[in-house]
């Protein structure tokens, strides 16, 4: 395993200062061997389009370590029944990448990176396939917003409710997001910012900073109550292990406070006995949009604190500085479950902070959406 893991990793040396290349030939090999499958992906491919490669090359440097990506590639092939992708374009996807990594890679390419390879990708695509096959639930939901709030200039809080049928997620979880309206076809994840709940209600919080993110766009100016969004595959482990009785630290930025906040509604259904700290991390004090909820929360909790901090706000009346900093100076945090959320960056510095504090890796959980 370590030989073939060694290949894949040396092997990807080669094209990884070439990725736009590689996609191209990807893609337009793709289209030819089946046209078919150019109405599965978004008119505009810049940005969606290399989201499938990407899986498939991140599934692929991770194969060295086959137990613990195999819900992860179980729930991607889940994930991808909404784009009703079949066994064939299966088959289809592996010519496609074999065909771009041999072109970009050029003259140094050889026999033995081809078969690990093929190899990988074959192991792969079986564990989605057997992913999607197993999965009793519909491709996708279909969910009508009940209600959207802005919060900021740039957020919003929004509510829908998927329809027909339940929709299975864990508090600290994501799903898939389309608007078929405004941007069919675009796929985007987004925490789910409540937990779980009998009138299958979901709350999402989402911030597009001026410029960015074409769905989150969507989602924070255009989306109105009475749209139909869709929804697909709640995936992610950043969820509670309720056999613990360690007390939890949970570190959110910004918007990243929507699994906290859902993690902490969970808690609230059986907590007794484990003290929960929160530390709410913002830009600026108005950035703080749900701290009058969690103020709320903590009236009802005795076992709750929550921290708010302003990185950019010299005067503000309480924490200053990164998240991350802040939750050092509250340390150590030896003897807890910990939970991040924010961005990479922000992920990444937390992680280093309680790295020093030795807390063991596996009582840390976080999903990010860009790379570490
Ligand atoms: N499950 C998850 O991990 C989730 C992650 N997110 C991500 O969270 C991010 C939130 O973005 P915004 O609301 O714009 O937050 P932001 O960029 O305004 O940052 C909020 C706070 O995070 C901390 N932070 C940011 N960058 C940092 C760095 N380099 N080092 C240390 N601390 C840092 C600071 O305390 C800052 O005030 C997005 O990237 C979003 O994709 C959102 C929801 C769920």
């Amino acid at each position: 395993m370590e030989h073939f893991a060694r290949l894949l990793k040396e092997s990807w040396t080669l094209v990884e200062s070439d990725r736009e290349r590689l996609s191209g030939h990807f893609y337009a090999r793709l289209f030819l061997l089946d046209p078919e499958l150019r109405t599965l992906f978004p008119a505009e491919m810049s940005g969606q389009g290399d989201r499938l490669l990407e899986a498939i090359v991140t599934a692929t440097q991770t194969v060295d370590d086959p137990e613990s990506f195999d819900e992860y590639l179980r729930a991607l092939g889940r994930d991808h029944r909404k784009y009703h992708v079949d066994p064939a374009h299966y088959a289809t996807m592996g010519v496609a990448l074999m065909d771009a990594l041999r072109s970009t890679a050029g003259d140094d390419w050889n026999l033995e990176y081809d078969q690990a390879w093929r190899d990988a990708y074959a192991a792969i695509s079986a564990k989605m396939m057997a992913g999607a096959e197993n999965d009793r639930n519909p491709p996708f939901w279909h969910g009508e917003v009940l209600t959207h709030e802005r919060v900021g200039p740039d957020t919003a809080v929004l509510t829908c409710r998927a329809l027909q049928y339940p929709l299975p997620w864990r508090a600290g979880q994501y799903v898939s997001v389309e608007v078929p309206r405004y941007l069919p076809r675009v796929w985007r994840t987004y925490s789910v910012a409540n937990a779980p709940n009998d009138d299958n209600v979901l709350e999402f919080h989402v911030r597009t900073p001026t410029g960015a993110g074409w769905l989150s766009g969507a989602l924070v100016r255009r989306v109105r109550p009475g749209d139909l969004l869709r929804l697909a595959a709640p995936m992610g482990s950043m969820t509670l292990d309720r056999s613990s009785t360690r007390d939890i630290l949970a570190v959110a930025g910004g918007v990243g406070l929507a699994p906290v906040k859902a993690l902490v509604e969970e808690l609230a259904t059986y907590n007794r006995t484990r003290w929960v700290h929160v530390f709410y991390g913002a830009r600026r004090p108005a950035d703080l949009y749900a701290l009058p909820g969690l103020r709320e929360l903590v009236e009802a909790h005795p076992w709750l604190s929550v921290t708010p901090a302003c990185s950019e706000d010299p005067d503000f009346d309480g924490e200053r500085g990164a998240v991350s900093d802040v939750v050092t100076r509250y340390g150590p945090w030896t003897n807890h479950d910990c939970y991040v959320s924010g961005s990479a960056r922000m992920v990444r510095a937390t992680l280093r902070a309680l790295a020093e504090d030795e807390v063991p890796p596996s009582r840390i959980r976080y999903d990010t959406f860009g790379n570490l």
